[in-house]
């Protein structure tokens, strides 16, 4: 294993059509290997490398044609650390799409912090807008997500940034995450110690009070 590698596992989610194969595609550049599920949703893995560190990371980039709902699936929201929410800004109804999307990740994961990337794709197309900059930033303020108006059909460099950041603040969360579970899991070691200390000398106790030679033996009562 490469110094301070961390995994992660990230869904891709956002009404059909919105772009999201191809942001995904964009930001894994020459750098993954992809491989379909029983659902045609497609799986990445790849290592990514993060200012001095690497991230082991997995991407599941979801097939919505087949399932058009706005409720996350409850294996892939449990499956992932991190989402990317992708919307066209051409198509208001993707972007009404994301923010029931939200809620329910939010309601899904409570009463954990999900790092959220809510990416407005498309901006090539800005002639066709119907989904404004600060309509993006302001769902993405009220839902403390990170966004990004971004265009996969042109450079990757945008895409890689938004990717990046989300990835840092997955980073920070699954570490906080895992602090808290060793902390608990310490606590309870230590609770757990002291009971059986406290019983440990409670069963000593009581054999030392025990009476040594109380029973005579059957076969004693015959001579
Ligand atoms: N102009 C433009 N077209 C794009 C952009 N991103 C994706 N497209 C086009 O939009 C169409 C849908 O792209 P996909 O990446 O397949 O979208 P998707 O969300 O993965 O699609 P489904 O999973 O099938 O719902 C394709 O024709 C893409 O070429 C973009 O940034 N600009």
């Amino acid at each position: 294993m490469k110094h301070g590698m961390t995994t992660l596992r990230l869904v891709v989610l956002g009404a059909e059509s919105v772009g999201k194969s191809a942001v995904t595609v964009r930001f894994l550049t020459r750098r993954f290997i992809g491989e379909y599920n029983s659902d045609k949703d497609l799986l990445y893995r790849s290592t990514i490398k993060q200012e001095d560190s690497f991230i082991e990371l997995e991407i599941l980039d979801t097939c919505s044609q087949k399932r058009n709902s706005e409720v996350p699936r409850e294996s892939h929201v449990q499956w992932a650390d991190c989402f990317v929410l992708v919307y066209s800004i051409c198509d208001v109804k993707s972007f009404e799409k994301c923010k029931y999307i939200l809620k329910s990740l939010q309601k899904m994961k409570s009463p954990f912090i999900v790092p959220i990337l809510l990416l407005g794709n498309k901006k090539d197309l800005d002639h066709r807008r119907q989904v404004g900059l600060d309509e993006g930033h302001e769902m993405a303020q009220e839902n403390s997500c990170q966004f990004y108006e971004v265009s996969a059909a042109e450079t990757f460099m945008p895409i890689n940034i938004a990717f990046q950041a989300l990835l840092k603040d997955a980073k920070v969360i699954q570490l906080q995450k895992s602090n808290i579970l060793r902390r608990r899991r310490s606590s309870l070691l230590n609770v757990s110690r002291k009971i059986s200390a406290i019983f440990g000398r409670k069963d000593n106790d009581v054999d030392k009070k025990r009476p040594s030679c109380d029973v005579v033996p059957d076969f004693a009562m015959s001579f």
